[in-house]
C-alpha cells in the first residue's frame, strides 16, 4: 500500500542503473522530483536521458535500482504508477498505420474509460493539442510538429499527475515550439514534470530545476540559477559542466587534454 502523502515524491529514481553488457548507459541515478515541480532533464547526446527516462517510465527495466511513480515500483506495480504517469517518448508516437483518433480512442481502451468518458476526454486533448485538421489522418502522413502534439495527446489523455516529456520540442518550427511550451507552461501551473530538453532558453522559461547527466552519471540536481557561475549563461554552464561532450570544436590541444586528466 503506497502512503499519498503530501511529501511522497512523484516521480523518484532510487540508484538506478542500465548496463548493455559492460557499458552503463545510466550508473546510480538518484533524483526525487516532488508534486508541482517542472524539472529540466538536461546532458549532451549519449548522456542517458532518454535511457532514464525509460527506466522511470517502466518502458525499461533497470539493471540495478528503483523507480518509483508516485510511490509505485515500476517494475512490481507498473500498472498502477502508469495510471499517474503520461510519457512522450522521443520519438512521438508509435502505431504510424493509426489517425490520432483511432490511436487515442485505443489508448482510452486501454486505460479502461467508458466510450462517454473517451469521447469527453478525446474532445479535450483535441482542442488542447489543437489537432482538429488531422484527426482522422493516418501518423505516418503527418508532419513531426503534429505527431508530436499526438504524443503530447496521447500522453495526457487520462490526466495524469505526472508527466515525463523526452524532447517535446525537438524537430518543431519556432511556432509549434511556442505552441507546446505554452502548453507545457500550463499544464505546469497542476502537474509534476521532467522534462529533457537541448534547449536553454526552455529551461529558462519553464522550470526552476535541472538535473545533469553526463556519462550515464548525475552530476548536477539543483536550481537552474545555481547551475550558473557568476557571468556565466546556461550554456556556459552546461560547457563547464559536461566539459564540452560531443561540442563542434576544433580538437583539444595536449596541454588541455593533460590539464583535463589531471582532476
Ligand atoms: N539498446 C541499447 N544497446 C546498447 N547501447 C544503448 C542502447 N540504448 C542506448 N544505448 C546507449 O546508451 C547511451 C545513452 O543513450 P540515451 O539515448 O539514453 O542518451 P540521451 O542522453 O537520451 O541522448 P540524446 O540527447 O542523443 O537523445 C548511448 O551511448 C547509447 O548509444
Amino acid at each position: 500500500m503506497v502512503d499519498h502523502n503530501a511529501d511522497l515524491p512523484m516521480i523518484e529514481a532510487d540508484r538506478l542503473s542500465k548496463f548493455y553488457g559492460i557499458f552503463a548507459a545510466s550508473r546510480e541515478i538518484s533524483f526525487k522530483v516532488h508534486r508541482g515541480e517542472v524539472v529540466a532533464f538536461l546532458g549532451p547526446n549519449g548522456a542517458g536521458k532518454s535511457t532514464t527516462m525509460k527506466l522511470l517510465t517502466g518502458y525499461l527495466s533497470p539493471s540495478e535500482g528503483v523507480a518509483r511513480i508516485a510511490g509505485y515500483n515500476m517494475a512490481t506495480q507498473r500498472l498502477q504508477g502508469s495510471s499517474m504517469l503520461g510519457y512522450l517518448p522521443e520519438n512521438g508516437p508509435l502505431y504510424p498505420d493509426a489517425t490520432p483518433h483511432s490511436l487515442l480512442w485505443f489508448i482510452g481502451e486501454a486505460r479502461g474509460m467508458s466510450p462517454a468518458k473517451r469521447t469527453e476526454r478525446i474532445d479535450a486533448v483535441v482542442d488542447l493539442c489543437n489537432l482538429h485538421t488531422v484527426l482522422h489522418k493516418p501518423i505516418s502522413k503527418l508532419s513531426k510538429g503534429y505527431k508530436q502534439r499526438v504524443g503530447m495527446a496521447q500522453a495526457i489523455l487520462h490526466e495524469p499527475e505526472v508527466l515525463i516529456l523526452d524532447e517535446p520540442t525537438s524537430g518543431l518550427d519556432p511556432n509549434q515550439i511556442r505552441g507546446v511550451r505554452d502548453m507545457i507552461r500550463r499544464l505546469g501551473q497542476e502537474k509534476t514534470i521532467l522534462l529533457s530538453t537541448h534547449i536553454f532558453q526552455e529551461v529558462d522559461a519553464l522550470a526552476t530545476r535541472a538535473i545533469v547527466i553526463n556519462e550515464g552519471r548525475l552530476i548536477y540536481d539543483g536550481s537552474v540559477d545555481g547551475m550558473k557561475q557568476p557571468g556565466e549563461t546556461l550554456d556556459d554552464a552546461f560547457y563547464r559542466m559536461t566539459k564540452g561532450v560531443n561540442a563542434l570544436t576544433e580538437p583539444a590541444s595536449e596541454e588541455t587534454v593533460a590539464a583535463d586528466q589531471s582532476d
